[in-house]
């Protein structure tokens, strides 16, 4: 298997030569760290990223034979849509995670319908609040620009979003860059989680972290990676 490791005090780089070793290989570090979860407290706590990124992983990550019924999913963030639409990441995690043997685990999703965004995100912050936080496994993304989770550069109030001492367990999101208005996780709530992972794919996504982690203005994932508690897992395969 080719991989390259590169590590600094942020993150830890793992290179794949293809697409599917590194959903492999994702698969199989989630699933040990969901393990040991269940192992320690009686239940394992993953959040998930949408976006065009993960399906091969979450295909991989749903055939692991963990004991799915004391797993809880949600979601780093959701775009203000039914899960009956193409644009939702509830809809992508139905089809291509909560299959095989990972049918066993419990959904709890970010969008309900609401009078707006700022609705949906309050009563989520309540919902989720009896999940067994923190986070044993969060798995991000990141788009060319830097974001990662729903924390767009234009973001309105882009700093509450970031904000590493927050309470929130879930905010609202108004980004012209977005497409619809977001519920995201709050960063506070990323960093706190026992493993981080950032699944990236694709020569633009790799120069896209090369310059968030250079000298420069600082790009949302940069902020991940400076608030993380421990180094940032990087898969990343051309
Ligand atoms: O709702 C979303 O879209 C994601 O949570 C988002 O943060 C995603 O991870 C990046 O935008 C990368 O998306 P792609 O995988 O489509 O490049």
């Amino acid at each position: 298997m080719a991989r390259e490791q590169l590590n600094s005090a942020a993150y830890s780089w793992n290179g794949f030569a293809e697409r599917q070793e590194l959903a492999a290989a994702l698969a199989g570090h989630v699933a040990g760290r969901l393990t040991k979860a269940i192992a320690e407290r009686g239940t394992g706590l993953l959040a998930v990223s949408g976006g065009t990124t993960p399906a091969k992983f979450f295909a991989a990550l749903s055939a692991m034979p963990i004991a799915w019924d004391k797993v809880i999913v949600t979601l780093v963030d959701e775009r203000f849509v039914p899960a009956s639409s193409p644009r939702s990441n509830a809809g992508l995690v139905a089809a291509n995670l909560l299959q095989n043997a990972a049918k066993a685990a419990r959904f709890v999703p970010l969008y309900h319908e609401a009078v707006g965004i700022e609705d949906a995100a309050a009563s989520d912050n309540a919902a989720l609040q009896s999940l067994p936080w923190p986070l044993d496994v969060v798995v991000l993304g990141m788009g060319p620009d830097g974001h990662t989770a729903s924390f767009f550069p234009d973001a309105d109030d882009l700093a509450k979003l970031l904000d590493p001492s927050s309470d929130r367990i879930v905010l609202p999101v108004h980004a012209a860059s977005a497409g619809e208005p977001r519920l995201t996780l709050s960063l506070a709530r990323i960093v706190d989680a026992g493993f981080i992972a950032l699944h990236i794919e694709g020569e633009d996504k790799r120069t896209a972290f090369d310059s968030a982690v250079a000298p420069g203005p600082r790009k949302p994932i940069r902020a991940v990676l400076d608030a993380a508690a421990k180094p940032v897992e990087v898969f990343w395969a051309p």
